[in-house]
């Protein structure tokens, strides 16, 4: 049988046209399309396409080199069907003349294509591994707009580092309420700098020890530090403005803060409140606009983790690189600037504002903070101490702002955080 519902190439190949023909996001359409297989194929689909995603551009290249004349844009499946191949083949391991055959089996007996692709398949066995060397691999796999705009911000070394760290698959971070040594021993993870877990990825994470009795949470590192950038919050009063699915607010609510957890989003906040029920959480949960909220008491501090590109996800989410564009870039740009504003006249004197974002581009991060700096004068930067997480000095700025990259911490996301104070007088 050869339909989505039976074969986990096919279904690989439904799910790329999906992210690249329709602009719909892997992780939202996983479920739904591969609901009818087996687990285990299920996980094969989802390695396919999230592989080929993760080297799309050396894969592309590859195609183009081995080709006499382009593919036409208009044969989109067969070029997914070509990249699924080349992934299988030269990523993962999957024995070649297996690949090969049960690819091509994805052809119709009657196409043109057929012999086309069990040939160049066969090529990319012979001689793939060589053609890959002699490619700047990172750049290939970055699309052109991000690439340039790293090159600009973080020049060329590192936009390098941050790419190639971008092909590797994340691990799994875990925040815990408790003891993380004890913790650490009975999930079989290291302990991170931090005091995040990091163990293996687990195809079902709600199998391991301790997830039922809401003893823990998943959340990478570098998300884990916006919230720890308040210090101690025992007793104080956090509005964390732009909260679902909760990674943070759970964070500042397990450390004793009284969490007023506000997010637009009705569903993603119905996951919140599954995530601090499963947590044993209690937090002030509210469906609104951020803009427009109006606090009815003191606020210690806003934590505004703000919508934003997601370009410091893309080792867990691959397709974002080909999902986003530099038009997302500036209509995110506007609305975190707002965001900006409305937080800063809903603080009082003393009051600290973390901002953060999980994004590599610095219009959303650097730039954002060094521009409300300069229209705010009611706001001061208020650099971060190495001490206050960890001793992670390679993550702090030279103005004291957190910017982590992939590569940090043994891979982490790409995550900007900066703290700013409310003056006195303002
Ligand atoms: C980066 S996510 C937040 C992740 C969350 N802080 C966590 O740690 O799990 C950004 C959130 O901002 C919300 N959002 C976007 N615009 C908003 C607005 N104007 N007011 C309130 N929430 C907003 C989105 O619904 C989304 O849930």
């Amino acid at each position: 049988m050869n339909n989505i519902q039976t074969n986990p190439r096919r279904a690989a190949v439904h799910l790329l046209t999906r992210v690249l023909q329709k602009h719909q996001l892997l992780e939202e359409i996983l479920n739904p399309v591969l609901k009818d297989l087996s687990p285990r194929d299920r996980s094969l689909s989802r390695a396919l396409a999230s592989t080929t995603l993760r080297h799309l551009g050396v894969i592309d290249g590859l195609i183009d080199k081995m080709l006499d004349r382009p593919l036409s844009e208009k044969i989109f499946e067969i070029r997914h069907i070509l990249r699924i191949g080349i992934a299988q083949i030269l990523f993962l391991n999957i024995p070649s003349h297996a690949a090969v055959h049960d690819t091509v089996e994805l052809v119709p007996e009657k196409s043109k294509y057929r012999g086309m692709v069990n040939a160049l398949l066969r090529r990319t066995d012979r001689q793939g591994a060589k053609l890959l060397h002699q490619m700047d691999v990172p750049k290939h796999n970055t699309p052109p707009w991000l690439w340039e705009n790293w090159v600009a911000h973080y020049g060329d070394e590192t936009a390098h580092e941050i790419a190639a760290a971008n092909m590797t698959e994340a691990e799994l971070d875990i925040s815990v309420k408790g003891d993380p040594q004890k913790w650490a021993k009975l999930l079989d993870a290291d302990i991170l700098a931090n005091g995040s877990l990091r163990r293996p990825a687990a195809s079902d994470i709600t199998s391991l020890p301790g997830f039922s009795d809401g003893e823990w949470w998943v959340q990478d590192a570098a998300a884990s530090i916006p919230a720890a950038l308040f210090g101690n919050v025992e007793g104080k009063t956090i509005l964390d403005c732009c909260a679902a699915p909760g990674g943070k607010t759970a964070q500042l609510a397990a450390s004793g803060a009284k969490v007023i957890a506000l997010d637009r989003s009705k569903g993603r906040m119905k996951r919140l409140a599954d995530n601090m029920n499963r947590l044993q959480l209690t937090v002030d949960i509210q469906v609104g606009e951020a803009e427009n909220y109006s606090p009815e008491q003191k606020l210690d501090g806003i934590l505004l983790d703000a919508p934003c590109s997601s370009t410091g996800t893309l080792r867990r989410h691959p397709d974002v690189a080909y999902l986003k564009s530099p038009a997302d870039i500036e209509k995110l740009g506007s609305l975190q600037m707002r965001l900006l504003d409305a937080a800063s006249k809903q603080l009082t004197p003393d009051a600290i504002l973390v901002y953060s974002v999980c994004s590599l581009q610095a219009e959303e991060g650097e730039h954002q903070v060094d521009n409300l700096l300069k229209r705010d004068s009611s706001l001061k930067r208020q650099p971060v101490n190495a001490a206050e997480i960890g001793g992670l000095s390679e993550v702090i700025n030279a103005k004291g702002d957190i910017r982590c990259l992939p590569q940090h911490l043994g891979g982490m996301d790409g995550f900007f955080a900066a703290r700013l104070v409310k003056l006195s007088g303002s």
